[in-house]
């Protein structure tokens, strides 16, 4: 039944508005925005969820909720249909509606924080699968829906650490689904790695001194030197990403300087500096070169500067996307039927997808908007609901064709 007019899903609301799309709005409208995400909100409505999904259990750990669906032969691998719950702040002044009203304007656009990112996939997923069962489909394998924390906060109370969890091990996952991005053109992008997050501070000490005096080997004379080391980086890569045809944002280094700090007047030299770079790496890097090129520019810049992480990724898994894999072919060829062309990239920043593969699991990041500008994280996030509708079919065909991969050889 429809929450809002009580209607069955699938059918049209009195009011001429889609189920799913009015599924889709009431998700919109709960506040699962950090810092405070509500979780309990997301809990009660997927708990709901399941409910109506007959023969679908739910698992709850903690706050990371799994819907199972049980295939016909559950010994084999199974499907994870991943999704987390959380969304980022806003700055509402910004938005032209409130961002959680899930405004839809004259066109079908739907306003609010997680239209693209990535509430439109969780309610995909789930009219998807109640459209399978409404039609009596029994798929060989299971398919899970999970329903994760803390994505947008990098994950540690979430999919970090639940892939070690013996539940998670459980499961079973042969392929898992994940979130991509938007793709304003007519294809379709889907990522199959993602690059490696570094958040790296460099800690520049000097001597202090008087403002007034020529002070030797100052703590901002190496601070220049290490900022130099890192931009002039910057700038070839950047080049190197403009100049070429074949390369994306996810195929090259970037660095961004984030924070600086140190001082405490403006006539003392301060005894230290700092600054601090957000670094993404492309799988390709040798990530044990890269950090000696660090060490290198450190060295350069002057004594005793050292360096630390908050973020240090040094997983380069990727998912097959050759034609003999069996989930890819089924993926991409399924795709093919539908007419929809694919373009393959390396994520540009960090999903939860990092930690499954990470476990040896092959993930696809792939959120069915096309004709979309990329809008996740940004002011006015929305999605056109003819597009969102489009993603339903698009899983509807998708799910029953990966769930229904032959037995694999190592499963025989
Ligand atoms: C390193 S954890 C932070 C995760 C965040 N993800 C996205 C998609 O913005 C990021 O890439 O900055
Ligand atoms: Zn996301
Ligand atoms: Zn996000």
């Amino acid at each position: 039944m429809c929450s809002g007019c009580r209607v069955d899903r699938g059918q049209v609301c009195p009011e001429g508005e889609d189920s799913s799309v009015t599924l889709f709005r009431e998700y919109l409208r709960l506040r699962t925005v950090h810092p405070k995400p509500d979780y309990d909100a997301a809990l009660r409505f997927l708990d709901r969820i399941a409910e109506e999904l007959e023969n679908t259990y739910m698992l709850y750990l903690q706050i990371v909720s799994i819907m199972t669906w049980e295939g016909t032969n559950p010994a084999l691998k199974s499907i994870l249909l991943n999704s987390h719950t959380d969304v980022v702040p806003v700055f509402q002044e910004q938005w032209k509606y409130d961002a959680f009203s899930a405004f839809k304007d004259a066109e079908g656009n739907i306003y609010a924080r997680g239209t693209q990112d990535m509430k439109c996939v969780t309610i995909q997923y789930i009219q998807a699968v109640r459209r399978l069962k409404a039609e009596g489909r029994k798929l060989m394998r299971t398919v899970h829906l999970m329903f994760i924390p803390d994505e947008e906060i990098g994950g540690h109370e979430g999919m970090e650490t639940f892939v070690n969890h013996p539940e998670f091990k459980k499961l079973n996952i042969g392929f898992a689904l994940d979130e991509g991005l938007a793709n304003p053109g007519e294809a379709f992008t889907v990522f199959y790695g993602e690059r490696n997050p570094w958040w790296i501070t460099v800690h520049c000490p000097g001597s202090p001194g008087h403002g007034s005096r020529f002070v030797e080997n100052t703590a901002a004379e190496k601070l220049v030197s290490v900022i130099n080391s890192f931009l002039n980086f910057r700038e070839k890569e950047k080049h190197r990403l403009n100049t070429s045809e074949c390369l994306t944002l996810g195929d090259v280094t970037t660095v961004n300087m984030t924070m600086v700090k140190g001082g405490v007047a403006y006539n003392v030299i301060p005894a230290e500096m700092d600054v601090s770079f957000d670094l993404r790496i492309p799988p390709t890097v040798n990530l044990q070169e890269f950090e000696k090129q660090i060490k290198q520019w450190c060295k350069e810049a002057g004594d005793d500067i050292t360096y630390e992480f908050a973020q240090k990724h040094m997983n380069q898994n990727i998912t097959s996307t050759e034609e003999n894999d069996p989930w890819w072919s089924t993926f991409s060829a399924t795709c093919k039927t539908m007419n929809m062309t694919l373009e393959k990239e390396i994520f540009p920043a960090a999903t939860d997808s990092r930690f499954i593969r990470a476990v040896g699991i092959p993930a696809i990041g792939f959120s069915p908007m096309n004709r979309t500008p990329i809008l996740l994280h940004d002011h006015n996030e929305y999605l056109n609901e003819q597009i969102f509708l489009k993603g339903i079919s698009v899983y509807k065909r998708l799910i029953p064709a990966l769930a229904n991969v032959p037995p694999l050889p190592d499963e025989a």
